[in-house]
């Protein structure tokens, strides 16, 4: 396979990346310390990356007299954003020692993403049976062997080294946290991977998580060609050095313990503190996004020690999606309001649900105001359920936009779209693909914050390359290469959601709502044109381009043109640009979420509207009531 724009693998030298950005934070702090280390990176004296200059507000020329340019009530005042101290630049154009991206080296630099794909032939073990393991140890394998492709395969949790899972990292690959999965490396050798062989796990942590059954994988596998570890290969740690300097802070993360969610006091405070802060602010700053001070280190025993969910009074069902019950609940002990996710077992005969363990896992591993916090996980009263207990988010925006008489206007949007794609930007620095962003998976508040929930189709990606199925994201935001049964796909599936979002935030009117995949891909051509050689070089080897389509113009423009409710236009060029950049049909060339952050259209007016004045919604099936036993469990 030939570079790719979102990223690249070939078979002589393997998967390569240009940029140590693309890792996951602890990788990435790893390799800034080699002479893999790119120019263009930004480090601060902790080792944290940090790229907040290259904030798109920051680009603009302030704005002197406030609602004079127009202004919504609330909108982003750039002078505030020029507030802090420009750090002082030597003459080879580094800041307090360290290289500064400039405009310059930005362009230069090549816009890799690691790319997934299908690979046709996977060998399969044999399930079921035993495997000797690297130590000796006789291995048990649990599931069936078509598990690797699917999303909903469960598996048996055996033993006391699988009931624990150590999610502080951002890099769990599904080797790692699918319980008892077989691994297949380049040289075709077996490997079975427990969660607590997990690249960020510490041998004495697994100690103590497993005392019984160490198994031991080599922590470091590495791309063969490059010798360079990768997310799926969960190679990070070689020895003791290198894992203390993978993580991003070890002061206090991940400090191990026998309750069920040990999660470090002074880390989650900095967190609240943080959105609470954000929350205040009306600027979005990218200096204090978490995503640069890397995911949390958290460790949790699931069943072991676990809250029970007795613990929190259910107050109403908020929703009922395809893997789980939502409840509203209120902590007895703290009286605080938390979601609590109900794992859906019903249909589980074999064990704990893959796309739960995979949402649990990664969610646990994410730390960001993008993203929804999961805070523990509880168990049933019988110990025969599981609970996510997250921070409680009053709307989704599919309920929102239903309720609503008018569309958001673009100050509007702009604010949630930079809130969604810090989100997505920093799921893809962290090689973590969403694949299911729609509106109903993000949440609101009434201070105007925005977040993703439903992490059950979400994965992590890299390399070792492993198959994928194109059957994921809700057919209105899928991407047009899976609708085409493209074998390969990566992180710009989801910038297709983002611009799918994008325009139904504007209309109020989802973008394209096909009924089944042709007609799915009708209206999109219908709007969007026919896609050929030419705007998608590649298109006609997609199996699903077979079929014949009719001949259609671009018209994107037109669902715009009327006025808005403020009489503005409902999308200036600026935001058209921008959709059409997301709704790019070939996927290398479609814009990625760090460049969308930076396009003009958010530093023109009408500037993104402050969360402080986001429209705030009726908190709706709040009435509170315990919900009954009956109520849980029909
Ligand atoms: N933290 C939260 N706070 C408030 N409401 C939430 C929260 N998490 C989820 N919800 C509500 O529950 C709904 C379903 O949640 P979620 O999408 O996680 O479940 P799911 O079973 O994975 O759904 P899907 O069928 O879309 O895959 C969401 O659309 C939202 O309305």
């Amino acid at each position: 396979m030939a570079a790719s724009r979102h990223g690249g693998y070939t078979r002589d030298r393997g998967f390569y990346l240009d940029e140590t950005r693309r890792m996951p934070y602890p990788l990435r702090s790893r390799y800034q310390d080699s002479y893999h280390c790119r120019r263009d990176l930004r480090r601060e004296p902790n080792g944290i990356h940090n790229d907040y200059r290259n904030y798109p507000h920051r680009n603009h020329s302030p704005v002197t007299e406030k609602g004079a340019l127009g202004h919504e009530p609330g909108e982003l005042s750039s002078d505030s954003r020029l507030d802090e101290p420009e750090p002082r630049r030597d003459d080879m154009g580094k800041e307090n020692g360290v290289p500064v991206k400039t405009e310059e080296n930005l362009t230069k630099k090549r816009k890799f993403s690691p790319i997934v794909w299908d690979r046709n032939e996977v060998r399969q073990p044999d399930v079921g049976s035993n495997r000797i393991d690297e130590t000796g140890e006789e291995l048990s394998v649990a599931g069936t062997p078509d598990r690797l492709l699917s999303q909903t395969e469960p598996v048996s949790i055996e033993g006391p080294d699988i009931l624990a899972v150590s999610p502080g990292h951002s890099g769990m690959d599904d080797g790692e946290i699918e319980l008892g999965q077989i691994d297949e490396d380049e040289d075709s050798n077996l490997v079975v991977r427990t969660i607590t062989s997990s690249r960020w796990a510490e041998d004495d942590d697994m100690d103590i998580i497993a005392p019984k059954k160490k198994r031991s994988i080599s922590p470091m596998q590495r791309d063969p060609d490059k010798n360079v570890p990768t997310p799926e290969s969960g190679g990070v740690l070689t020895d003791g050095s290198d894992r203390a300097s993978s993580r991003p802070s070890s002061s206090g993360r991940g400090e191990r313990g026998n309750d069920c969610a040990v999660v470090d006091g002074e880390q989650r405070a900095e967190h609240s503190d943080h959105s609470s802060q954000r929350g205040k602010d009306s600027e979005f700053r990218r200096d204090e996004t978490p995503e640069s001070a890397g995911p949390p280190q958290r460790r949790i025993n699931m069943l072991q020690g676990c809250r029970s969910v007795d613990e929190f009074e259910r107050l109403n069902k908020i929703n009922e999606g395809t893997y789980g019950v939502v409840y509203r609940a209120r902590d007895k002990k703290t009286g605080e309001i938390v979601a609590l996710k109900k794992v859906k077992m019903e249909k589980e005969k074999e064990g704990f649900p893959m796309t739960s363990l995979r949402e649990i896992n990664i969610l646990l591993s994410l730390n960001h105001p993008s993203i929804v916090d999961v805070k523990e996980v509880v168990v049933g009263s019988r110990l025969d359920s599981i609970f996510m207990v997250m921070e409680y988010m009053e709307h989704d925006l599919k309920g929102v936009m239903e309720t609503m008489k008018q569309p958001y206007s673009q100050s509007e949007a702009k604010c949630l779209m930079l809130q969604l794609l810090e989100g997505v930007n920093y799921l893809h620095h962290n090689w973590v693909l969403h694949r299911d962003l729609k509106t109903s998976n993000l949440l609101l508040d009434n201070s105007g914050n925005l977040k993703l929930c439903d992490f059950g189709l979400a994965r992590q990606y890299g390399s070792p390359l492993k198959p994928y199925t194109p059957l994921v994201v809700t057919l209105w935001y899928r991407a047009p290469e899976l609708l085409l049964g493209a074998k390969e796909y990566s992180t710009a599936i989801d910038l297709w959601s983002v611009g799918c979002i994008m325009a139904e935030l504007l209309t109020k009117e989802p973008l394209f709502d096909g009924g089944d995949e042709k007609t799915q891909l009708n209206k999109i051509f219908k709007t969007l044109g026919t896609p050929d050689e030419k705007s998608w070089p590649g298109y006609k080897n997609l199996p699903g381009a077979k079929a014949a389509f009719a001949n259609q113009p671009y018209k994107l423009r037109e669902n715009f043109s009327r006025a808005s409710f403020s009489g503005q236009p409902t999308l200036s060029d600026a935001g058209l640009d921008l959709l059409n950049k997301l709704l790019t049909y070939d996927p290398e060339e479609r814009i990625t979420a760090e460049e969308a952050l930076k396009h003009p259209w958010f530093s023109e007016l009408p500037l993104p509207k402050s969360k402080d004045f986001m429209p705030t919604f009726p908190a709706h099936n709040n009435k509170d009531r315990t919900v009954r036993q009956s109520d849980e469990e029909p």
